[in-house]
């Protein structure tokens, strides 16, 4: 009875590693290592270096370690490179995702959990955003996932197989116990870019957008811990396995912070005041996305244990403290080797 993560080296995809190897559960990771790192898979958890659109290995996998269920967070996140970049996403994000779905349904595997987002949702009129809302993505990254929700639902209805469709909202913070956090050098997203400006990593910070009809016109988001998240997978997979039916749910904690107000909390808590830059608003954002959460509650009892905004910055500070100083303590040896 092995879980297979396909992007367990990832951000969310190590928090979940960590969840299940916690919980004593055999675990595969299987990760192209394109954004993910080997030092983010806990010692112990076997990690196949490899695609998640490779339908012959991926059969094999399952095949040669016995994988009853998948929780497949592989794919391409960044909004913005959506837009610029839209085949690569539909490739990377649907496609790949079609031939992991076709290899779990021949190779028996009855329980998926799939990773999709906010963004399939758009520019809801309504907010909270419940479940039911209409979707109507504004990038090509939320209808590369809204068209794996449509594959994954019509493949559950013809063949024996049942998902948790998860629609994360903003993920953020680090394990905290330090054992992961958010590691990719070019990630975009705000709590780890002001953790950055605040740890001197950064001349500045750009506020992207200050006319959006929100209430100091920034954008909105609802920033959900990643151990929180983590929780709400394993609560998705216990369900499942006890022969639960399929469901869609929004993973948020229903309500939101602008970007300003991010920057004062990451301000706050490092006690460090950093430069706060106005710029254009960026491609494909949608001006507050906050989830309606009654539905994870009620159908996992899914309960919050770090939704203070706070407390996610200063898991993410810590984290991007440790990777500051792991990359000074490897300086002077890269150095020593140039000459
Ligand atoms: N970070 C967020 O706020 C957020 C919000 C909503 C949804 N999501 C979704 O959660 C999932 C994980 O995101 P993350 O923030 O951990 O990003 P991440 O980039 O840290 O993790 C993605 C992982 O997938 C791997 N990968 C990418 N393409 C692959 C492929 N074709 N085959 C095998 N491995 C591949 C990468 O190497 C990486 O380890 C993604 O599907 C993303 O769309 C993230
Ligand atoms: O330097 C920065 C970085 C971000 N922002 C703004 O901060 C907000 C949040 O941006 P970011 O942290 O990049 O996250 P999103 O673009 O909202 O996307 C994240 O959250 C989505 C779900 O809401 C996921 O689907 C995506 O994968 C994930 O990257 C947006 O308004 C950005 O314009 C800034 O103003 N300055």
């Amino acid at each position: 009875m092995t879980v297979l993560v396909t992007g367990g080296a990832g951000y969310i995809g190590s928090h979940m590693v960590l969840a299940l190897a916690d919980a004593g559960r055999d675990t595969l990771v299987l990760d192209d290592l394109s954004t993910g790192f080997v030092g983010q898979v806990p010692d112990g958890v076997p990690l196949v270096r490899g695609d998640c659109g490779d339908e012959a290995l991926l059969k094999r996998l399952i095949r040669e370690f016995d994988v009853t269920a998948i929780v497949h967070f592989a794919g391409s996140i960044v909004v913005p490179d959506s837009v610029t970049n839209p085949l690569g996403y539909y490739f990377n994000n649907t496609v790949k995702s079609r031939a992991l779905i076709a290899a779990a349904v021949e190779g028996g595997v009855r329980n998926f959990i799939f990773s999709s987002t906010a963004a399939v949702y758009g520019e809801p009129a309504v907010s909270p955003i419940s479940e039911t809302s209409a979707m109507q993505p504004i990038s090509p990254y939320g209808a590369s996932k809204l068209m794996t929700e449509w594959m994954l639902r019509d493949t559950v209805a013809a063949h024996d197989i049942r998902s948790v469709v998860l629609r994360y909202f903003n993920v953020a913070g680090a394990d905290p116990q330090g054992r992961s956090g958010q590691s990719f050098p070019r990630a975009t997203h705000l709590i780890k870019l002001a953790c950055q400006a605040a740890l001197g990593q950064r001349s500045h910070l750009d506020v992207f957008g200050q006319d959006y009809p929100t209430p100091d016109g920034t954008c909105v988001r609802d920033y959900i811990h990643v151990s929180d998240l983590a929780a709400a997978h394993m609560l998705a997979l216990d369900h499942l396995e006890a022969g639960g039916e399929s469901l869609t749910l929004n993973c948020g904690y229903s309500r939101g912070f602008s970007v300003l107000e991010v920057i004062e909390a990451v301000k706050r808590v490092s006690g460090v005041e950093f430069d706060v830059r106005l710029a254009p608003r960026r491609a494909g954002d949608p001006p507050s996305l906050v989830a309606a959460t009654d539905l994870i509650r009620s159908r996992l009892g899914f309960k919050p244990a770090r939704d203070q905004l706070d407390q996610i910055v200063a898991d993410a500070l810590r984290w991007e403290l440790a990777l500051q100083q792991n990359a000074q303590a490897v300086a002077p040896r890269k150095l020593a080797l140039a000459i």
